[in-house]
């Protein structure tokens, strides 16, 4: 796990070895922290390299310990990582971090106990654990705000932001960056300074700045953590633990490190984080129904691309492209979506600290479908209309390689329809972005009835290629994420009818965590988005066979609030009203409208409903357990594979908050037995909604004692499945 060898005669140089990511478990640690005394002991020995096996210095702490999943009491962990970390920083001899691939979490505690630290070009350093529902514990909060100041210390604590090597070296984290062979240039680095003095590397006892303002500073820092956290915890424990490093002497701020982190490690947030954590790296493990699966089907190499529609989705998914060095030619008529596109571009560049250049050249505008002729891979981003894409799937088809990939950005359309147009219908498959495309991590890669192994594997690299996590999931209405928010929207907008206001129902759901209510989502992403499906599928506008009642379609209840407000003009912030009132149209501040107050009491009114006081506890449990049901149905049908799938799209493309797991995850830790009996009194209630009837497959697992969710995915490969 970790040995020493000598190299130029006195340097030792130390191989942390446990892969994949040479994860610090407590006998890594343990190992680690030996043969660091070993090394120290041995008089040929004048200075110490340490560098991780296989390109990647250390990815933290064994977070499957951390999590409970191995049996390793996960203080044991914590305590043997401190050790290790506080012996390194002891040592009478420099020792030198050699960092390539990742310095993450435990990783960059461990870097921070060295005396110096070398970091490859490439190499990616950060704190995540935040992210994890944890802070660093091995007295990280304390060493690095003693080494980068405060405000930088805040902020990558807090968020869990990692840095290029560029970024560390700006910031005072590293003290030399090499784009050469990182064991080299420690080896060099250590030779020079293995008679160096070391009290003053030793981060544990250097006074840390303070600047004139950093009171000002520590609770600017605090609230704005408290603000964003929407009731996590993590996040306000990171910024009260670096807080202390400016109050406390490090002794005691690493006692209240410690006392903060043994209050998160066993809480139920850290919990449901971890389990996004896994289930983000399970949904990699994709198969199809014919035995294909990630293992045995290799990814085609995509080395240029095409995005048809630079609109808002295209142009992200462009910007995205060329970010991870794919060439793209993008068709566009509009020529303002090109300023637009290439002002995003720009912005991007600088944020990288690339040439604007750098990135521009990977582009070339086109109006000529013969253009993408050479394209390893199309994206359609054109206008959510069926008929106008087959069309163009179909030229493509003849204007393209014939092994040329052709995927469609759709979000609720048939897939299999669009392949059905093509006379390559296995080259087909659905790559379902997230607005802004090049900032939301996830991707839905809908598998069409013919798509082929080879084309689901070159869309799930693609999207681990551009950064992205991707789900694949099959072809139905909607898919997994737009389908089960179908029932959600619908049941916030009956609590409407039924005497709540938007504001409340917005506030029930942030204060869970969400990170907007359902009717700002509405009004951010559009009411007529919505309007035109309902439209298109007979449920709203002249479609509407005569005679139907405004409240009934096809025998089930419907709320016509979001056509009615929309036959009003109100779209949402695109039109300085919708939900709320805005301060103009673009506007972003929602307020309450008077008007719409009123309109709901004239249609109460008029349609004979009497408002009633409606509690949270209804709000939350009517939108989330129809979202959730709906989540049971799509598992039950195969459309997605396993409850990991379903939350690791409701947290990274629709603002679930990750520290309730996602909505499978949140009914299995609220109890499945208590769910399924809530659904049932409220289709009691309501009987003419169909979405509030318990589905089959959540009547199946109480059946069956209500197994924990990590074993729904096995249990599940005996139903049907289409994945
Ligand atoms: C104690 C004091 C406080 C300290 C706390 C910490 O350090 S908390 C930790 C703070 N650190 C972090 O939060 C960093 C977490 N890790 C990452 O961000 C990424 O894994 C990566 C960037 C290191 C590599 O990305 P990539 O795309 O190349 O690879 P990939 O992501 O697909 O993972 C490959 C396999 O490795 C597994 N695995 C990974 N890390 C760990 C781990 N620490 N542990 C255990 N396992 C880990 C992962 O599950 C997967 O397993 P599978 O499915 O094959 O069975």
């Amino acid at each position: 796990m970790a040995q020493y060898s000598r190299v130029r005669g006195s340097v030792a140089l130390l191989r942390l070895t446990n892969p994949p990511v040479n994860a610090l478990s407590a006998a890594v640690s343990r190992d680690l922290e030996r043969a660091v005394r070993s090394a120290c002991a041995d008089s040929a020995v004048r200075v110490l390299v340490l560098r991780g096996h296989g390109g990647t210095f250390c990815g933290g702490a064994d977070i499957r310990e951390l999590a409970g999943l191995v049996d390793v009491p996960f203080r044991v962990g914590v305590s043997s990582l401190v050790a290790l970390v506080d012996a390194v920083e002891a040592a009478e001899k420099p020792v030198v971090a050699a960092i390539e691939g990742v310095a993450l979490g435990g990783g960059l505690e461990l870097a921070l106990g060295c005396h110096f630290r070398i970091a490859h070009g490439q190499a990616r350093l950060g704190l995540p654990e935040v992210t994890l529902g944890l802070l660093p514990a091995a007295g990280g909060t304390q060493r690095l705000p003693r080494l980068v100041g405060f405000p930088a210390a805040l902020e990558l604590v807090a968020t869990g932001r990692d840095v290029s090597a560029e970024e560390a070296l700006a910031l005072g984290l590293v003290d030399h960056v090499t784009d050469g062979d990182v064991e080299e240039a420690a080896v060099e680095f250590a030779r020079r300074v293995a008679d160096e003095p070391l009290a003053s590397r030793r981060l544990s006892t250097r006074p840390p700045p303070r600047p004139a303002d950093l009171d000002t500073l520590l609770q600017v820092a605090l609230e704005r953590a408290q603000r964003r956290a929407r009731g996590a915890l993590a996040p306000v424990a990171c910024v009260q633990a670096v807080r202390a490093a400016a109050t406390l002497p490090f002794t005691q701020g690493l006692q209240l490190e410690q006392e903060l982190m043994a209050a998160l490690l066993p809480s139920n947030q850290a919990r449901a984080m971890q389990y996004c954590f896994f289930a983000q790296r399970i949904v990699g493990k994709w198969s199809l129904p014919g035995g294909a699966n990630w293992r045995n089907s290799p990814a085609r190499a995509v080395s240029r691309a095409a995005v048809i529609g630079l609109g808002t989705m295209g142009r992200g998914i462009a910007v995205s492209l060329v970010r991870a060095g794919i060439p793209v030619v993008a068709m566009e008529t509009d020529e303002k979506q090109l300023r637009v596109v290439t002002a995003m571009l720009e912005r991007e560049a600088a944020k990288q600290r690339r040439s604007p250049d750098s990135y521009l050249q990977l582009v070339q505008f086109t109006l000529e479908r013969r253009d993408l002729g050479d394209a390893d891979l199309v994206v359609e981003a054109v206008f959510e209309d069926l008929a106008l894409k087959k069309r163009l799937f179909a030229e493509l088809s003849s204007s393209c390689r014939p092994d040329t990939l052709l995927c469609s950005n759709t979000s609720a359309l048939d897939v299999d329809a669009l392949a059905a147009a093509t006379r390559r219908p296995e080259l087909v498959v659905g790559m379902h972005f997230f607005a802004p495309a090049h900032v939301m991590k996830l991707l839905e890669v809908v598998c069409g009835a013919r798509s082929s192994p080879v084309a689901v594997a070159t869309a799930m690299q693609l999207g681990k290629r551009l950064g992205k996590v991707s789900v694949a999931v099959a072809n139905c209405p909607g898919f997994a994420g737009n389908r089960m928010l179908k029932p959600y929207v619908e049941q916030a907008s009956f609590l409407l009818e039924e005497g709540a206001t938007p504001q409340q129902v917005d506030a029930v759901l942030e204060d869970f965590g969400f990170a907007m209510g359902v009717f700002r989502m509405s009004d951010l992403s559009g009411l007529d988005v919505g309007w035109r499906v309902r439209e298109e599928a007979g449920l709203a506008g002249p479609t509407v066979p005569p005679g139907e009642s405004a409240r009934r379609r096809h025998g089930c209840r419907y709320s016509p609030l979001a056509d009615l407000l929309c036959e009003h003009g109100r779209l949402g912030q695109k039109t300085g009203r919708g939900w709320y009132l805005y301060e103009g149209p673009g506007g972003r501040a929602a307020t309450p409208d008077p008007w719409l107050h009123d309109f709901l009491d004239q249609y109460r009114r008029r349609h004979g409903l009497r408002p009633r006081r409606i509690d949270q506890q209804e709000v939350l449990e009517r939108c989330l357990y129809a979202l959730a049901n709906e989540g049971f149905r799509i598992l039950e049908e195969g459309v997605a594979a396993g409850p990991e799938d379903i939350d690791t799209i409701y947290v990274l493309g629709y603002g679930w908050p990750a520290h309730r797991g996602g909505p499978m995850y949140h009914v299995a830790a609220v109890g499945l037995p208590a769910v399924l009996s809530r659904l049932e009194h409220f289709r009691r209630l309501h009987p003419d909604v169909p979405q509030l009837r318990p589905s089959a497959l959540l009547r199946h697992l109480v059946a069956e004692g209500s197994p924990p969710i990590s074993r729904w995915r096995e249990l599940l490969k005996g139903l049907r499945s289409q994945l």
